[in-house]
């Protein structure tokens, strides 16, 4: 049984074992990561379905000289735990501990860093390239589920890999998941593959056959070529790989140690790109995941036993983004939903149930989602794509190019802006106001609470121009409860409180902050004013100029990176009115990646939370 205490493990003991040791070591490190994740959370049904594929891939190869990349990374926990890390799982996605995801700097064993979704062929191709130009002989292996492989990054990779003639050898690791279950065609000629064994066999039985027919003069030579050809289309698994360019390899059982080792070992013989279809089941060992890998997908605490979850269970923004989705949807046939393949985080599950032909899950595929979605504006219907802030960096030239410079009538929910935690640098939504603000035609909302974020979508399908409306993970801020009393009008801040020494202009989420600042300062005797912008774009001038000239000090804040963000949005505009005689101080995050942690730990951190707003307002008196 491993436990913490257990011996540091190391490739070198992997290599060592035979077939029936890393069976009893597969079985030890499953019942560890169940208890492990049990108690810090983490990505738990991705992890049990490759324990066998990872002690193969470390057996067969030489690493840290031969590479792995771990597409997204999320399933990279037992290549941490057999790569000498295995003491620091109690601290798994803990500020300052051990990443969810491949880390350079915390090991020689993680050679690309991950988080986002197929980019591990075209990193593999790149080091690949790299040791063939330097004459380097070591092995590069890039491991992508059958979800990452709905991202288009793969297939341009896959297109340029497989006419480079480089050694490179992709692992496709098919569980028929995405986090839900997996979409698209490429998704239904996976299953072809691994569900008509006859295929391969009645190919194996053809091809002999054909081996057998005697060459009788050039004319049938040439016909039974021909008929080889087109054969071969319908009988060889994995043609389109092989198209491609690549040697296609399976599919093999991704549970059988012996077989995979005897599959990567014949693939390191052969020249040029390799794709080996490894079919393995994700949440493989705990009966509770294997049965619904998508609730096991990334999971909080819970109790093993009996699988249920033991974090706090409020309504999220994602699920009132969803519910208010639905009763908009009810009075108006033209809305459409458009996730990529996140409905369960973005709340878009019931939608796809109540309106299965007006909800779209385009794969892992951003900017595809937004596109289709311009596509689907052009053609009068009202399409809310839902989808992570972190992961809509992807598309940006598709919002500018494709949604508004034709200002077509696209709704952008921006769902987990701000700060995600435990999933790290990676995931933080802290750059979206930046990347959005600076885009012509673009209306950009941001809800200080859920109660707001129903009457912004509801305006968002009314305003005729593309739409995004950012809004943070989890549930509203607890022990504030906003006077809800300032309905939502088109492009008009909320004031929420006047006073006279400091005016605190806020944004979204962070208005819950702002608010118990401005209280608590107000009983030491220092009257705070506040504004809830609403509107990051347009601004609403009136009002805030109004407002600002009662004031000699002015504090932004928002939970987005201070560079091009909301409160740059409001020195902008003190500039353009010539407005130079206040003090004014924007908070927000640093010029820096946002570590992993949780919010608490990031708010305190950044001094973003009541207290460091206090702290930043004492200093400026
Ligand atoms: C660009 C991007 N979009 C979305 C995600 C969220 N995401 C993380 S894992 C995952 C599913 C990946 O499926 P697969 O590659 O098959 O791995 P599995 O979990 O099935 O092992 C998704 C959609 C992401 N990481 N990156
Ligand atoms: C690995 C990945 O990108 C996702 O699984 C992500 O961790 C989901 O985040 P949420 O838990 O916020 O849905
Ligand atoms: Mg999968």
């Amino acid at each position: 049984m491993l436990s913490h205490n257990s011996k540091i493990l190391y490739p070198e003991d992997i290599r060592n074992m035979d077939d029936k040791e890393l069976k009893s070591l597969a079985h030890d490190i499953r019942e560890f990561i169940i208890q492990n994740v049990s108690k810090t959370g983490g990505h738990l049904a991705s992890n049990l379905g490759v324990v066998e594929l990872t002690l193969a891939l470390h057996s067969v190869y030489k690493t840290p000289e031969d590479k792995i990349i771990w597409d997204v990374g999320h399933q990279s926990y037992i290549h941490k735990i057999i790569t000498g890390r295995m003491h620091h799982f109690d601290k798994l996605r803990q500020f300052n501990g051990l990443s969810g995801f491949p880390k350079r700097n915390e090991s020689i064993y993680d050679v690309f860093q991950t988080g986002h979704s197929s980019t591990s062929i075209s990193a593999a191709l790149g080091i690949s390239r790299a040791r063939d130009i330097n004459k380097d002989d070591f092995h590069v292996v890039a491991v992508i589920g059958d979800g990452a492989l709905t991202g288009g990054m793969a297939f341009e990779a896959l297109n340029d890999a497989g006419a480079s003639n480089t050694n490179l050898t992709v692992i496709l690791n098919d569980n028929q998941m995405s986090i839900s279950k997996n979409v698209g065609s490429i998704s239904s000629y996976l299953s072809k593959l691994r569900t008509e064994p006859a295929y391969s066999k009645f190919k194996h039985n053809l091809e002999q056959m054909l081996k057998k027919i005697p060459v009788v003069g050039k004319d049938i030579a040439k016909a039974v070529e021909r008929m080889k050809d087109s054969l071969k289309y319908f009988l060889v698994p994995g043609m389109l790989f092989e198209d491609f360019g690549f040697t296609y390899l399976g599919p093999v059982d991704g549970h059988d140690i012996g077989m995979l080792k005897d599959v990567l070992l014949r693939s390191k013989k052969i020249k040029g790109p390799v794709l080996i279809h490894v079919m393995t089941k994700k949440g493989k060992g705990y009966n509770l995941a294997e049965k619904r890998p998508d609730k096991f997908h990334g999971v909080g605490i819970f109790d093993v036993d009996t699988g249920e979850f033991l974090g706090k269970s409020n309504t999220t923004y994602s699920e009132v983004f969803g519910d208010e989705l639905i009763k908009l949807a009810q009075a108006d046939k033209n809305i459409v939903a458009v996730t990529a393949a996140m409905p369960e985080g973005t709340g878009l599950t019931n939608f796809s149930r109540n309106f299965p032909d007006r909800f779209f899950d385009v794969g892992i595929a951003e900017q595809h989602a937004v596109t289709m979605a311009a596509g689907l504006a052009v053609s009068g219907m009202k399409p809310v794509v839902a989808v992570y802030s972190t992961f809509l960096q992807r598309a940006y030239d598709q919002i500018l190019h494709d949604v508004c410079i034709q200002n077509l009538p696209v709704v952008l929910a921006i769902d987990r802006s701000g700060i995600v935690g435990d999933d790290g640098e990676t995931h933080q939504g802290v750059f979206d106001l930046s990347f959005l603000r600076h885009i012509p035609n673009i209306v950009i909302m941001a809800p200080k609470s859920t109660k707001e974020l129903r009457e912004m979508l509801s305006l968002s399908l009314k305003l005729n121009c593309p739409v995004a409306i950012r809004y943070p993970r989890g549930t509203d801020i607890e022990g504030i409860v906003f006077n809800e009393q300032v309905k939502l009008e088109p492009y008009k801040a909320e004031v929420i409180k006047r006073g006279k020494d400091v005016l605190i202009i806020s944004c979204g989420k962070m208005t819950a902050f702002a608010y118990k600042a401005a209280w608590d300062l107000g009983n030491s005797g220092i009257d705070v004013g506040l504004i809830n912008a609403r509107f990051v774009k347009p601004l609403d001038e009136n009002t805030l100029l109004n407002e600002i000239k009662n004031y000699r000090i002015v504090v932004t804040i928002e939970d987005n990176v201070i560079k091009g963000g909301f409160g740059s949005g409001i020195l902008e505009l003190l500039s353009q009115h010539n407005i130079s005689d206040k003090k004014i101080k924007t908070l927000g995050f640093p010029d820096e990646f946002v570590p992993q942690g949780n919010y608490s730990k990031l708010f305190d951190k950044y001094n973003l939370d009541s207290k460091g707003i206090i702290k930043t307002i004492l200093n400026m008196l």
